[in-house]
Parts: structure tokens; C-alpha cells; sequence
């Protein structure tokens, strides 16, 4: 045998022997023996349904669903638990527990594995960019939409070159996440940065990179990172990565880190001098993300390195969610030409409404049919991910101990046939013509998060962004149904949904 098979050998035997004795340990006297379990609960066994959880999420969490409706079930993970929630008496409590039980941070550097992949947070009290987000690009995106409606034009005419009266193949993933990133750009960093291809490139291959590392890393026990993080990757917010040469082999994280600053150092060092010889708001200062990370950031923390991440990791959790939710994250194709007629799905459903309320209608068919299609699109098997920080006792006698992960059950509960009648079916305008109690068609919003539509999660932690993203999405569509007909390459005429 080799050195490096006997090694491994010893590393997974010791891995196992730690595993079974901290499993067992800690399974003797757990609050969490007493909630059910979907695939193998004994220490080792369970560590086969903890590797069945990365590929088959969505089927374990459907199955818990279907047996546990409207109470906890749980599944392995390689370290600990993860308990998941339906029905909106449970949901309702993890909305309304505190953080310092419940944490949605904790819980996303948890998944990210961000200390090994980004450096240490720990002592951040909050993400600034979360403050600058909330407060900013919820309520102040208003006057910068006309530039984001500008960037959606330009971005689908280099996008898609239509050719006289040609069909023309177009990949909608690619497609759709390339005008994404640029227009999401135009409002985080403005232009010319936004077109640059090499930012927008950098952009959607970080969350890549991000998804990889993390895939990698998970597979190990916290108590092995250290020798894991050999091979990984472990880089300071500083940006000053271990350049350890396996660690650039396996993660391109650290990289990406670099490249981020070094494209983003020009339009940051201006506004950081412009922001010291002027003072806050000066005359001119664009309304972007960088401006409004720079005033939320403690002055202390304003460097480059500091707010070009922030601007990553902004890129990260914006890019790809909505890209997802307007396209299917395949390598699909659609044909497209150019359209001179008014897509005959306002005319049809524009005669339905006085003309004062057309406006209005067609504005809720177009959420309507964005919510039908990221509700069945099924990109999230869960939703309020929560690491629980302090022993958490749900009101029907459910305890979940300190360490474990919770969630609610969004995908399943999406597709349930009791919320949703022909649930796997869909229907455009199926909430368009959601019925009020006394029979009116009141629609229903996007934005509005709510126990049976957990998109954008729940509660006070409950995307910030979403505002500017379903108005970005709401433009987009609207732009291609005013701009090309399509169909199908493959002539199938209703879209390739994934069952949930
Ligand atoms: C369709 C696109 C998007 C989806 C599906 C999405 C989804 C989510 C979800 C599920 C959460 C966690 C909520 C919870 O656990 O209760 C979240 C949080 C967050 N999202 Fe989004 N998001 C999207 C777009 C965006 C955009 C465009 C931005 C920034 C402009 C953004 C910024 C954030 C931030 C800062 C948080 C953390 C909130 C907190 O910690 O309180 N998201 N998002």
C-alpha cells in the first residue's frame, strides 16, 4: 500500500471511530432522539443518509413532508442534525424566535462554510452590506430604476442578435444571468464597471467557486477542518490568502477575492476620496451600493479589500437567485425573433379590465406568473435556515438543541396539492386569480412573504432585496414579451418544469 492510501486509510478509520463515539455520546440523552427521523438515525449508519442528503435533498425532505405534515422531522448531516418544520403554527415560531436562539447568520457561514472560505466574521456584529441593503436598496432604488430599465435594454440587444426575420437560438440560463449580473451591476457599482465582461464574469463564477468549496468542505467534521483546510482554502477578510499551492489547486475562492479588488479598486479609492474631501453626500455622489456601503461601513473598516467583498458577496446572493427564478438553471434553449405586435397576452387579458385598471392588471399577471414559476421552479428545498443557538422548545413540546440546524419545508409545502390545487401543474395566473374570502380577485403579491410562499424566507430576516429583484424580473419579462416572439427549440410547448 502507499503512503497516501495508508494515510487515508488511518484518516477515515479515525474519522468514523470519532464520529460513532460523539454521535453516540451525544444521542444518548438529546432532546432530538424524540423527533423522527428520515433515512438512518444510529452514528454510523446516519452518515449514509447524511451523503444521500447532497443528492437527493428535495426527495428525503418531501418524504418527511408527507409523513410529519404540520410537525418536525429530521435528517442527518455529516455534522449533526437538521430539523425541518412545516405548517404555520411551527413556522410562525422560528419567524418569531429571537437570534439569540435562532440565527440566519450563524446558520449562512455555517453553510458557506464562510470562515474557512472568506476568513473569520465572527467578530462582525452584522454584515454591513445587510444594513446598507435593508435600508437602501429596499426604499431608495426608485430613482435608479430608469437606469436599471436602460441596462435591461442594452443588455438583451447584446445579448440576443436578432437577425431579420431569422429564428435565432438563444440559451435562456446563459442568457438570463449574463443581463442579471449587468443589470443588478448598474445599481451595486453603476457603469462602465457593470459591462465590463470580466467583472460580470467574476460575478457569476464566484458563487460557483463559492458552491464548490463548500460541497468539499461540508463533507468533513468542524473537528477536521483544520487538516481539511490544508487542502482547502482559509483567507482573511484582509485578502491576504494562504497561498499554500494545494489550497490554490482545490479553491479558487481566494482568487476570486483578489480579482474582485483589483477590479473594483479604482471606483472605490475615488468615492473613498471623494467621500473624505467632501464629506458624506456630496454633490454628485451616485446613488450605488458602493455609495451606500461606504456610509453604513464604520470608517475603520472603509478599505478597499473590505467593501469589494462586501460587493462579492452582495453579487452572490443576488446573481444566481434571480437568474433562477427566471430561467431553469439547464442548458435549455429557446428560439427568439423580434416582435412588432403587442404580445397578444396583454391584449387578450387587457380587454378583461377597465382601462384604468389595465395598468394595473397586467402589472399583477406579470408577478403572477414570475410567482407560479419560482414557486413550482423549486430551487429551495428549504427556507429560514437557522442555526439554533441556544435549546428552543417549540410550543407542541418539540425541543431542538444548541448546534442543530432548523428550517421550514418551503419546496414541499409549494407543492402541496392542499395549498395549492394541481400543485405540479403551471398555471400562469393561478395568483393573479387568487380569491379573496368574499369572492373578489384580490391577486397576490410577490414581495409578500407569507407561511405558504417562502421564496424570499419569512419574517425579519426576510430577503431585503427582494423588492429590487422582482421588479428587475418584472422588467426583464416585460421587455421580452414587448421585444420577441419565442418558442421552444425543441418544439415541446409548455416549459420544462423539474417535479418538486
Ligand atoms: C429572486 C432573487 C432572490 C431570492 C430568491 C432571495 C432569497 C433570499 C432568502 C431565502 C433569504 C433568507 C431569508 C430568511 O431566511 O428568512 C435572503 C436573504 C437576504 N437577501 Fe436575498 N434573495 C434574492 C435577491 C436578493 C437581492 C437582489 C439582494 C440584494 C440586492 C438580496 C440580499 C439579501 C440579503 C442582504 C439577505 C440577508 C437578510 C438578513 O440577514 O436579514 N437578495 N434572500
Amino acid at each position: 500500500m502507499s503512503n497516501l492510501s495508508t494515510y487515508s486509510a488511518y484518516l477515515l478509520s479515525a474519522f468514523l471511530l470519532f464520529r460513532f463515539i460523539r454521535a453516540y455520546l451525544g444521542n444518548r440523552n438529546s432532546p432530538l432522539r424524540k423527533i423522527p427521523t428520515i433515512g438512518y438515525s444510529s452514528p454510523l449508519l446516519s452518515y449514509i443518509s447524511a451523503f444521500r442528503f447532497f443528492t437527493h435533498s428535495q426527495r428525503m425532505i418531501h418524504e418527511g413532508y408527507t409523513k410529519y405534515k404540520g410537525h418536525a422531522f429530521k435528517i442527518p448531516m455529516v455534522n449533526g442534525w437538521h430539523v425541518i418544520v412545516s405548517g404555520l403554527k411551527l413556522i410562525e415560531e422560528i419567524k418569531s424566535a429571537s437570534d439569540e436562539y435562532m440565527s440566519l447568520r450563524f446558520a449562512a457561514d455555517n453553510f458557506l462554510q464562510a470562515y474557512w472560505q472568506l476568513g473569520d466574521y465572527r467578530h462582525e456584529p452584522d454584515f454591513y452590506l445587510i444594513n446598507a441593503v435593508r435600508n437602501k436598496v429596499t426604499r431608495d432604488i426608485a430613482p435608479s430604476f430608469e437606469d436599471v430599465q436602460d441596462e435591461i435594454q442594452a443588455a438583451f440587444s447584446d445579448e440576443i442578435h436578432i437577425k431579420g426575420e431569422e429564428w435565432v437560438p438563444v440559451r435562456v440560463n446563459k442568457t438570463s444571468i449574463r443581463v442579471i449580473s449587468r443589470t443588478s451591476n448598474r445599481l451595486f457599482v453603476g457603469l462602465p464597471l457593470c459591462r465590463d465582461s470580466n467583472y460580470r464574469d467574476l460575478n457569476i463564477e464566484f458563487t460557483v467557486d463559492i458552491m464548490i468549496g463548500l460541497s468539499i468542505l461540508q463533507l468533513f467534521p468542524d473537528i477536521m477542518k483544520p487538516d481539511v483546510h490544508l487542502f482547502s482554502c482559509k483567507c482573511r477578510p484582509t485578502l491576504n490568502p494562504d497561498s499554500r499551492l494545494v489550497t490554490m489547486l482545490i479553491s479558487k475562492v481566494p482568487r476570486q477575492m483578489r480579482r474582485a479588488t483589483r477590479l473594483l479598486r479604482p471606483v472605490i479609492e475615488d468615492r473613498l476620496e471623494k467621500d473624505a474631501e467632501y464629506g458624506k453626500d456630496w454633490p454628485g455622489m451616485p446613488t450605488d451600493l458602493i455609495s451606500w456601503l461606504i456610509d453604513a461601513t464604520p470608517a475603520s473598516k472603509r478599505t478597499v479589500e473590505n467593501i469589494s467583498l462586501q460587493i462579492l458577496i452582495i453579487n452572490f446572493g443576488a446573481i444566481h437567485t434571480t437568474s433562477i427564478v427566471s430561467s431553469k438553471p439547464d442548458k435549455r434553449e429557446v428560439q427568439c425573433i423580434a416582435s412588432p405586435a403587442i404580445p397578444s397576452f396583454m391584449n387578450r387579458f387587457g380587454r378583461r379590465y377597465r382601462p384604468s385598471l389595465r395598468r394595473k392588471a397586467g402589472r399583477s399577471l406579470l408577478y403572477s406568473v414570475l410567482k407560479e414559476a419560482s414557486r413550482l421552479g423549486g430551487h429551495t428545498p428549504t427556507a429560514m435556515n437557522r442555526l439554533v443557538l441556544k435549546d428552543f422548545t417549540f410550543s407542541d413540546g418539540t425541543t431542538i438543541s444548541a448546534g442543530t440546524f432548523v428550517s421550514a419545508a418551503a419546496n414541499a409545502t409549494h407543492n402541496d396539492e392542499s395549498i395549492y390545487p394541481d400543485a405540479h401543474q403551471y398555471r400562469g395566473f393561478r395568483f393573479a386569480e387568487m380569491k379573496s374570502e368574499n369572492g373578489g380577485v384580490v391577486g397576490q403579491s410577490m414581495i409578500k412573504t407569507t407561511d405558504k410562499y417562502m421564496l424570499f424566507g419569512h419574517g425579519k430576516h426576510a430577503c431585503p432585496g427582494r423588492f429590487f429583484a422582482v421588479n428587475e424580473l418584472k422588467t426583464m419579462l416585460a421587455h421580452c414579451l414587448l421585444n420577441y416572439d419565442f418558442k421552444f427549440a425543441d418544439r415541446r410547448t409548455e416549459p420544462p418544469l423539474q417535479p418538486g
